[in-house]
């Protein structure tokens, strides 16, 4: 709590936090750096010790950075050597001799008895073992200094806790990685008190502070001195693949602070992006347009699939809504040309979206093959897209701001017009547009059709409430226009749908919401501590832990989905939707400045998605389903995928037998 301390003691205490932040890292490198240089200025280290028996030369200091670099050799030998014995090396007198003498040459000698590529492995592989225990006794020491220093009610801020680890530059990654939702948070809550607020994961050779305290989270979405830069950047180099040169032509320079960036010609692209997306997914008639369009093309794809004599659909329900859903969400969006330019779009869309998040997080090309070819197939449709345009002089889009031209078949919707207008203004190439659009794809189809499918699922669900459906009915029926066309605005106040809209997000969204620190923060906790973030560090809010905090959702548990969890009685005795209090522990959509823009629009889709199918068919429910039309058990679980990966996809199905409603 810097708050009225003067400045000279608030910049003692920088410093000393930053000595701390510093050794953050848990490298065992930085020790040696330090003892490295103790050795050199002290003269002391190897050249001093008592040594019998020394060859001359060795004698002579030639100076202090090879006295400096002869010491860190010796000491790597040694440290190697003092691990040969549990390797069992057939000298064991070999490796005490090394020790002592911390000597190279007669090391030398001492190895010249093995077989060379041997004695190479069994001291590679002590180092390693070696490296890791110390890493692991490093991290776990600090790790309990500070978690009593959080306990003992500091009057200082303090940094999170470093979960121990016990590979370098690995530290949590592996496990951080596992694609199965929620094990990770777990697994971390079985042993760690999630009462701290907050711990720091190292991941990769990056540290990341995680963020689990409602008021901690709250305080990060409201500071200013935060930006999305650096997770932007990661997406568009790793999962996307632009080149770095066009990353920073979009983002900046990854170094540079987000606002700092001096832009040719004092134009942030950036920001003229944001702004795009301000005005076309946040003013209400903007998005009423969309939706239109989207409720008149899914209208279209109900039609055309169950009118008409004999018009009964048996199958798998998510599997059919899908595609119906992205067919009229990328109509809407993004125009008719490109869907029929690439008529198995979908698929690979779907192929993608299993596979982004590995690629975000930037393994080499060689360790993730699959991926890349699943990405390069798609990038390469919407390369085929924009070179067909062009040949065909259809590549100029429409005044994003005609006022009679709502959607048009080429880009569709003026969202993504004027993004092709930015983008010619920039001058991107083909491949850096085809990858900027299949981006926007990304956030349009991932999460709102599996939200969809999750919502209609337990609406459906045969060992569910029985009388949902019929409750949902009368509510989606009183915003029901005489045309049979429905009221959006009405639809998305209903009570109930709402209720259940943030319930299913509640338990299906596995969102890592990421910040870069600009200024050195401080963040309250809510019990009278407060947390530091360093500035240039990162820090990670993730979904699972607020939205699956049993302590919060507790009636019923919060694995549970409830229909009614968001609902509330007003004075008058009826059903009011209320999220009241949820603040920190539930953000589907992240929060502060870089909150996800097509909130609204993913709403009204969803809502409507729904309300359209439930009034169009009657539904039987046949039992669930595997992936492949096996019957199964069980309702529909959550697909294997990475932390992070947004609206979790389901495993399995539900089938129906559905025809058009006779009314
Ligand atoms: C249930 C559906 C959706 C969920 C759960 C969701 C979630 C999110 C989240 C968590 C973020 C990051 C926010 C942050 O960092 O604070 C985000 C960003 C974004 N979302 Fe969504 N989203 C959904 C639907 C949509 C739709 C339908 C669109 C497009 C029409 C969209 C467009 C975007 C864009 C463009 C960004 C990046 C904004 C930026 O770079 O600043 N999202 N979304």
């Amino acid at each position: 709590m810097q708050r009225g301390i003067p400045d000279t003691i608030a910049s003692n205490d920088v410093r000393v936090t930053r000595c701390l932040a510093a050794s953050d890292t848990g490298s065992v490198e930085d020790g040696e750096r330090h003892g490295g240089v103790r050795n050199g200025k002290g003269g002391s280290g190897v050249d001093n010790s008592p040594v019998p028996n020394r060859p001359s030369h060795h004698r002579a200091k030639p100076s202090h950075q090879s006295a400096a670099k002869s010491s860190k050799a010796s000491r790597w030998l040694t440290f190697v050597s003092s691990n040969l014995p549990l390797l069992s090396v057939p000298n064991a007198s070999l490796s005490q001799n090394v020790q002592t003498t911390m000597d190279l040459e007669s090391l030398q000698a001492a190895f010249a008895g093995l077989p060379t590529p041997a004695a190479v492995v069994i001291g590679l592989a002590s180092a390693i073992v070696g490296i890791c225990f110390l890493t692991y006794a490093y991290s776990t020491a600090r790790y309990h200094y500070l978690l009593a220093a959080h306990a003992s009610a500091p009057v200082k801020p303090l940094s999170p806790p470093l979960i121990p680890y016990i590979i370098p530059f690995l530290g949590q990654a592996r496990a951080f990685t596992y694609p199965k939702p929620g094990l990770f948070w777990n697994n971390l809550f079985s042993w760690f008190p999630r009462s701290t607020g907050a711990c720091t994961l190292t991941l990769g050779g990056r540290t990341a502070h995680v963020l689990f305290s409602p008021s901690a989270i709250q305080a990060v979405f409201r500071t200013k001195h935060v930006s999305r830069k650096m997770g932007n950047f990661q997406v568009v180099r790793g999962a996307l693949g632009l080149s770095q040169e066009e990353a920073i032509m979009l983002y900046g320079h990854p170094g540079v602070r987000d606002g700092d960036e001096d832009w040719p010609g004092g134009f942030n692209v950036h920001h003229a992006q944001e702004r795009i997306n301000m005005e076309s997914l946040l003013r209400t008639d903007r998005v009423s347009e969309l939706t239109e369009r989207f409720v008149e093309v899914l209208n279209g794809c109900y039609s055309r699939e169950l009118d008409g004599p004999g018009g009964v659909y048996e199958g798998g329900l998510y599997k059919w809504l899908r595609t119906h859903m992205f067919e009229a969400s990328v109509n809407a969006l993004m125009g008719t040309s490109l869907l029929e330019m690439t008529p198995d779009l979908e698929e690979q869309f779907f192929e993608f979206d299993k596979v982004m998040v590995s690629l975000f997080l930037g393994l080499p090309r060689i360790m993730n093959l699959k991926a890349h070819r699943i990405r390069d197939r798609i990038i390469d449709s919407f390369v085929r897209w924009h070179e067909r345009l062009y040949a065909e002089g259809r590549h100029d889009p429409v005044d994003p701001d005609d006022a009679n031209i709502k959607w048009e078949p080429v880009f569709g919707s003026r969202i993504v017009r004027a993004r092709q207008v930015l983008s010619d203004k920039v001058g991107f190439s083909t491949h850096a547009r085809a990858a900027l659009d299949m981006g926007f794809m990304f956030g349009l189809a991932s999460n709102s059709i599996p939200a969809t499918g999750w919502l209609i699922m337990h609406i459906l669900d045969p060992n569910g409430d029985p009388t949902l459906l019929g409750r949902l009915l009368k509510e989606v029926r009183s915003v029901e226009r005489p045309d049979g066309t429905l009221d959006i605005a009405g639809l998305c106040a209903l009570p109930l749908l709402q209720s259940m809209f943030h319930e299913m997000l509640r338990l299906y969204t596995d969102v890592l919401v990421t910040r870069d620190v600009h200024e050195t923060l401080e963040l309250p906790t809510g019990d009278g501590r407060y947390l530091r973030l360093e500035k240039n560090s990162l820090v990670i809010m993730p979904s699972w832990p607020g939205h699956r905090d049993s302590d919060y959702w507790n009636e019923p548990p919060c694995e549970t989905f409830y229909a009614e969890r968001f609902l509330t009685t007003d004075e008058s005795g009826k059903d009011v939707f209320s999220a009241t209090g949820s603040a920190g522990k539930f953000f589907p959509f992240g929060g502060g400045r870089n909150i996800c823009p097509g909130r609204l629009f993913a709403k009204q889709e969803v809502l409507a998605g729904v309300a359209m199918l439930l009034l169009a068919f009657d539904f039987e429910a046949l039992g669930f389903i595997g992936e492949n039309g096996e019957p199964r058990e069980t309702f529909p679980s959550l697909r294997k995928q990475f932390a992070g990966s947004g609206i979790v996809n389901m495993e399995g199905d539900v089938k129906v037998r559905m025809r058009r409603r006779v009314r």
